[in-house]
Formats: structure tokens, sequence, C-alpha cells
């Protein structure tokens, strides 16, 4: 079993130790841990945010574990080497099309929800992003009009067959989280009032609800949607969603169970291994460089990442379950952040995880 560890910038090593910290203490046998240079790093190093050293090492593993990429100090370079193209090149090139981002109140968090504690409790949903379409692939350029005014532009597609394939991992998701007599749904969140992508969207979804009858399907405009998000976010069980209305909705949801320091991600395609199915796991928040270098970071993000991998491409789901449980039992001990409230550095918060591992 092979996976590789790719820490990034900003906070990003800072948590990843911590993750790798767990890793050592499950004492997984025969795994073997590639480390891979990403982002700014990389790009101080080689000439690339995403080496071909590193695209080549994810290929060959069983799953990755990424940290963050982003760094203020590549804000002036060219598009192509920014640090952000390491993870949407990973994401691309590996056919990562599928990023499930579930967000779920941990016991004892409920009054440090930005939601009323009593709408918080209810919360236990899971966001599909559609991750490899949408705006952030389309062609995309600035250029001078004739009238001498700067033009920017982004294309936003979405071929019939792309959402077809993240619909059908959403109703999936839904139909495993159908629980004692009670239906699984999936709500789809567009703006098929304005955008032909989002009309697109919605009659693919319809067509692809008929292979799973059991499932209960609803739509709603993602304006809406983040207004229900905070409103009663009880109500959303699986939402799936393109690119760009995904990763604005998760922010948002982290902070609906507490802290953007607590929601982590997997990113699947189709390609399956040994053990599992093939994926990128991450938290979903950046490089926060903000308070990098203070040892401040929330590490529980990637350590539940961590587990998402553990579960999905390392086929160890005892192993998946029990780190959960340790973070969920750090937090009921009151081990908290200052994203949370608390005084825990990064360090203290991975060791009090290990401790209840
Ligand atoms: N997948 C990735 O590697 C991503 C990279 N980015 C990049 O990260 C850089 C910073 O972006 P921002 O918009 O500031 O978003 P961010 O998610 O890095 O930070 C937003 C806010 O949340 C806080 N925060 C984030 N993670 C935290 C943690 N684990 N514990 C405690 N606080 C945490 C930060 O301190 C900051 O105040 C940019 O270069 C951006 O492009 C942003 C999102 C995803
Ligand atoms: C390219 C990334 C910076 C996009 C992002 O914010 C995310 O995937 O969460
Ligand atoms: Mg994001």
């Amino acid at each position: 079993m092979k996976i590789a560890l790719f820490a990034g910038d900003g906070i990003g090593p800072e948590i990843m130790a911590e993750a790798r910290a767990v890793l050592a203490a499950l004492d997984l046998p025969g795994l073997v841990v590639f480390e891979g240079d990403v982002g700014g790093a990389a790009y101080r190093r080689h000439g690339h945010p995403l080496p071909q050293e590193t695209l080549a090492m994810a290929r060959a593993a069983d799953g990755v574990l990424f940290g963050a990429v982003g760094d203020p100090a590549c804000d002036g370079l060219e598009r192509h080497l920014r640090p952000e193209q390491a993870i949407l090149g990973l994401r691309s090139a590996l056919g990562l099309f599928a990023n499930l981002r579930p967000a779920r109140m941990f016991k004892g968090l409920e009054s440090l929800s930005a939601l009323r504690p009593e709408i918080a409790g209810e919360i236990d949903l899971l966001i599909v992003r559609e991750l490899n379409g949408d705006v952030y692939f389309g062609e995309k350029a600035q250029r001078t009009l004739d009238d001498g005014r700067r033009q920017g532009f982004d294309f936003m597609s979405y071929a019939e067959d792309e959402v077809r394939r993240i619909a059908h991992v959403a109703f999936r998701a839904a139909q495993g989280r159908a629980r004692g007599g009670r239906s699984g749904r999936l709500c789809s969140v567009d703006k098929a009032n304005v955008l032909e992508t989002s009309q697109l969207w919605r009659d693919v979804v319809i067509e692809t609800h008929a292979d799973y009858p059991d499932v209960t399907l609803s739509h709603m405009y993602v304006d809406n949607a983040a207004m229900q998000l905070v409103r009663d976010p009880g109500q959303f069980d699986v939402v799936v969603t393109g690119n760009l209305f995904g990763d604005i909705l998760s922010d948002q949801a982290s902070m609906c169970v507490g802290s953007i320091g607590l929601l982590a991600s997997a990113a699947l395609g189709e390609r399956q291994t040994a053990f599992g199915t093939f994926g990128l796991y991450e938290p979903i928040h950046g490089s926060a460089p903000d308070i990098a270098g203070q040892g401040s970071a929330n590490p529980m993000a990637m350590i539940l990442s961590l587990a998402m991998m553990l579960r999905h491409s390392l086929g160890r789901e005892e192993d998946a379950a029990r780190v959960e449980r340790a973070v969920s039992q750090t937090l009921a001990d009151g081990v908290r952040g200052d994203d949370l409230g608390g005084t825990a550095g990064t360090r203290e918060i991975g060791d009090a995880v290990l401790a209840r591992l």
C-alpha cells in the first residue's frame, strides 16, 4: 500500500506533521510513504508548482494526502505558475471529479456554531461538489477591447456526461445515507433561472434520478441554498452542485459546524486500486498565510482527511472510524484551538488526538 504526502504551503506542513504522527501511530502493515513538493514551495525548488516528479508520485500511489497551497509571495507570477495550479492540476490530471465534503456537528460544539445551537445540532450533511469542470477549468483570459477597456472572462461550461457522472455519485451517496426507514435525500443546487450550464445540470440530474427512485430529489437555486444553509441546515442530507457553488457553500457550511479547521474532503475519480478507490484527501481550507508559522492552526481537518483516505482508498474502515472517534473525543474533552475559541496549538491538538487513538 503506497501513499503520497504533499504538505504544500503556509500551514500545510504544520498540519501535515500532525496527520503524519497519527498515521505512524496506526502502524499500517506494508505501508510505504512518499513525500513530494507542491505549490509555492515546489515553485521555489523546481520552478513549477506541480513538478513532473510530484505528479508521477501521485499516479503511483493508492492515495494522496494533501495539505494546502497558496503563497502571497507568488502573487505576481503568471497564473500557470501560481501555487493553486498544483491542486487544480492534480484534480484534473488524476481525473478526480467527485469532491465529497462532509459537514457534521461534533458533540459539544453547538454553542460555537455561527448558527443558533438548537439548529446547529441538526447538521449532518454531505456536499458533493463537481471538481473537474465549471469556470475553474474553462478558457479564461484578460484582453483589451477595441474601445480600450480591459475585460476579463472565464468560460463556464458543463457537458452532460460531466453532470451525469457526479449525479450518480451523489445519488449513490444519498442511498447510502438512508436511515431507519427514511429515504436518502438529494438536493441539487444550481442557478437554472439564469445560467444555461445550470439548466443542463438540472435536466441531467432529473434524468439520472430515474435510476434512483428510492432517493428523494429536490432542486434549489444557489442563492436560496446559501440562505437555507444558515436558516435550517437540518433540511439538507446530500447536496450536489458544481465546482464554484460547491467551493463557496462548503466554506459556509464549515462555520455552521464551528470552524473551517474541522472540514475534511475526498476527491475521487474512477480509478480503483487493490484497496479501494484512488483519491486525494485534503482539508477544505487553504494555506492560511495569516496564521502560518504560529503553530496555531487546527490540524483536525487534515487528520479527518487522513481518516477519509483510510476509508475510501486504503480499505481501512476500522482505522478510519478510530481516527474520527479520537477527534470527536478530543473536542468533547474541550481541547480546542484558537479557531474554536480555545488555546490549544497545532501540536497540542495533534497530541491530544494521538492520546485518544
Ligand atoms: N486546496 C487548497 O490548497 C486551497 C488553497 N487556497 C489558497 O490558500 C491561500 C489563503 O486563502 P484564504 O482565502 O485566506 O483561505 P484559507 O482557507 O486559507 O483561510 C481563511 C481563514 O480561515 C483560517 N483558517 C484556515 N484554515 C485554518 C485552520 N486549519 N485552523 C485555523 N484557522 C484556519 C485562516 O487563518 C483565515 O483566516 C490562498 O492562496 C488561496 O488561494 C484556498 C483554498 C483551498
Ligand atoms: C483552487 C483552490 C484554491 C480552490 C478552493 O478554494 C477549493 O478547492 O476549496
Ligand atoms: Mg475553497
